[in-house]
């Protein structure tokens, strides 16, 4: 009795997607751009079960049309722009039978797509998906569009983009202080991008939250905090390992499953939750004393900002609320995330390529004391020294890091239910798109397409494009003004009003850790006693850093060679 109906139900379910299919195919053909056929929609279902098994039947199968390698995860990690290459254009469709999708890496496009407007004079909004998933603590600035977007931003965007930026430099020195102390009892490790993620941490708890956090390698952390009620530093790492998890299910449920990678997530979701509620209280506590006994606060950190505009605390002069507590607690989340791991990978990023091509730290520590001199570099401040570093190797360094791995990959915006026409660069006719379809602009392809970073007067095999130089942003002799690369090339903090709003606290942030390392530390690949040369580690990292995965954002999906800090001799 069940078969038929099951049977009857599976033809109804083919029958209709083919159908729907056809209609998307006939949408897109006659616009005469390139496009493939993919059957699924990167859903959060899709991401987390079908593409890990289609990238094993891939491998297995050693399959190697675009049509298959579209049809797993992260395929522009591998590509960079050679898909584009091959097709012979900077923009081509995936079509899967629910959603058409536009793959760009064509900058002007890619420049509309992000900071152009839609019918209503609105920004393409994000997809729902994106919003779902980030979502998961509560609407916040990343997921929320429109007027409702700008109030969000406008609550959160001076305490990150300025009056922090001086305890992002001294905190960032303090956690690397600390993690130098460390890493002087230990001979090598391959533990980077935890314990960057450590520091970085440490730098938006204390400059968001002002709270306070000692550096100590990640496991020493949690297991200091085991017999305790449970530390937020262990829910946000079991959280965000095992993040993808959180996306298919709310976390009461994960709880009540049986497997135990799941169980953790759930929990870890509802631990940092409940760690959420109490900052939140504790912060209402302290504005409502504020308000008590009229003390005007030293300095308003983020969550204080964030807590102010919920209009709970007693005392509040807001006529109307300008967040829900579930948005208070949405963006404090969305914070710590998007502030700590996006920074620790580049730096970790940084310090491998530096590892490869130590002629580019010796460049690095020259530029460092020849600022310094003598002087300490732990009593620098981001007002006296910033700007010195701005223009030199340090930046030249995190722009090419930013370049060949960016944190981001990609950045999907939806075009809305009309048909909107869109330039293309190199005089290409311009294109106009069917209403519904998403745009997927690939930050990794557009940093690395060779129409736009073939260097003048050289070759593109001159200007090796997908190698490390950071020489290449380097200002020309006599000024110090950075090469600045065709518009919408080189977009890994997106662009617009909607780029990131953490990019100016990233960057002091990242001059601040590379002062505090470089100046007393150098760093090299171990050579396991003899054992490894450093030839074999430079393969072994670079072919570790073509199969990095998104989790979060961009991070080693295996081992990354042991590296060892060293003390400087000078
Ligand atoms: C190297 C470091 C970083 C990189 C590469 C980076 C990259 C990005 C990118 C590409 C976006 C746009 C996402 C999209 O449109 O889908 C974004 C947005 C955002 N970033 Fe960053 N980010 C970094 C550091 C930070 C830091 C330090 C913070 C906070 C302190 C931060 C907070 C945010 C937030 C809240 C948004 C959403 C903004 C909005 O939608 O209005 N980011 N970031």
């Amino acid at each position: 009795m069940l078969a038929p109906i099951f049977l009857t139900t599976a033809l109804l379910y083919i029958g209709y997607t083919c159908y729907s299919l056809h209609i998307l195919l006939c949408k897109v053909r006659p616009l005469g751009i390139p496009y493939f056929v993919v059957p699924f929609y990167p859903s959060p279902f899709v991401r987390v079960f079908i593409f890990p098994l289609m990238k094993l039947l891939i491998k297995v199968s050693g399959l190697t049309h675009p049509r298959f390698f579209l049809m797993a995860s992260d395929w522009q990690v591998r590509q960079r722009y050679e898909i584009y290459r091959l097709i012979g254009s900077d923009i081509f469709f995936t079509v899967t039978p629910w959603k058409i999708i536009l793959c760009v890496a064509d900058p002007d496009m890619a420049v509309e797509v992000l900071a152009g407007k839609d019918e209503n004079g609105e920004l393409y909004p994000k997809p729902e998906r994106v919003s779902k998933v980030m979502g998961l603590f509560g609407e916040n600035v990343l997921t929320v569009e429109g007027a409702v977007w700008r109030g969000h931003r406008k609550i959160a965007g001076p305490v990150i983009g300025k009056s922090s930026l001086s305890i992002v430099w001294e905190e960032s020195l303090t956690q690397i202080k600390q993690m130098i102390q460390y890493y002087d009892k230990h001979e090598a490790t391959n533990t980077s991008y935890r314990d960057f993620r450590r520091a970085t941490l440490g730098v938006i708890a204390h400059a968001g939250f002002s709270k306070v956090m000692e550096w100590v390698p990640l496991t020493a952390a949690i297991a200091k905090e085991k017999d305790s009620e449970g530390s937020y530093q262990k829910y946000l790492h079991v959280l965000f390992e095992n993040f993808k998890w959180t996306t298919i299910a709310p976390s009461w449920i994960l709880e009540m499953l049986p497997f135990k990678a799941l169980r953790e997530a759930g929990g870890a979701a509802n631990g940092f939750r409940f760690f959420m509620n109490e900052w939140f209280e504790e912060k209402k506590a302290k504005i409502e004393l504020d308000n008590k006994t009229a003390l005007k606060p030293f300095r308003e950190d983020l969550m204080e900002s964030l807590v102010r505009s919920s209009g709970l605390d007693k005392g509040s002069t807001l006529e109307t609320p300008l967040l829900s507590k579930s948005e208070v607690i949405g963006n404090a989340f969305i914070f710590i995330l998007a502030g700590h791991e996006t920074t620790a990978h580049t730096i970790a990023n940084a310090i491998y390529f530096l590892a490869m091509y130590p002629e580019y730290q010796v460049k690095l520590q020259e530029e460092i004391d020849s600022i310094l001199g003598d002087s300490d570099h732990s009593l620098t401040s981001y007002e006296t020294h910033f700007d010195a570093f701005s223009s030199g190797w340090i930046a030249a360094i995190m722009f090419e890091t930013l370049r060949l791995i960016p944190a981001v990959i990609i950045t999907t915006r939806h075009m809305g239910p009309s048909p909107r026409t869109f330039p293309r660069a190199g005089g290409q006719r311009p294109i106009t798109l069917p209403p519904g379809i998403e745009s997927m602009i690939q930050i990794i392809g557009l940093a690395h397409n060779p129409k736009y970073w073939t260097q003048p007067g050289k070759t593109e095999a001159e200007s090796a494009i997908s190698e490390f130089r950071p020489e290449r942003w380097l200002p020309k002799s006599g000024d110090n003004i950075m090469f600045k690369p065709y518009n919408g090339s080189y977009i890994p903090f997106s662009i617009g009003t909607r780029g990131c709003i953490g990019k100016k606290f990233a960057h002091v942030e990242f001059t601040a850790i590379m002062i505090g390392l470089f100046r007393e530390m150098s760093v090299e690949f171990d050579s396991c006693g003899g054992r490894k040369t450093f030839e074999e580690a430079r393969l072994e990292c670079l072919a570790q850093m073509e199969k990095f995965e998104s989790k979060i954002t961009l991070q080693p999906s295996g081992e990354m060679p042991s590296i060892k800090w060293v003390r400087r001799r000078r």
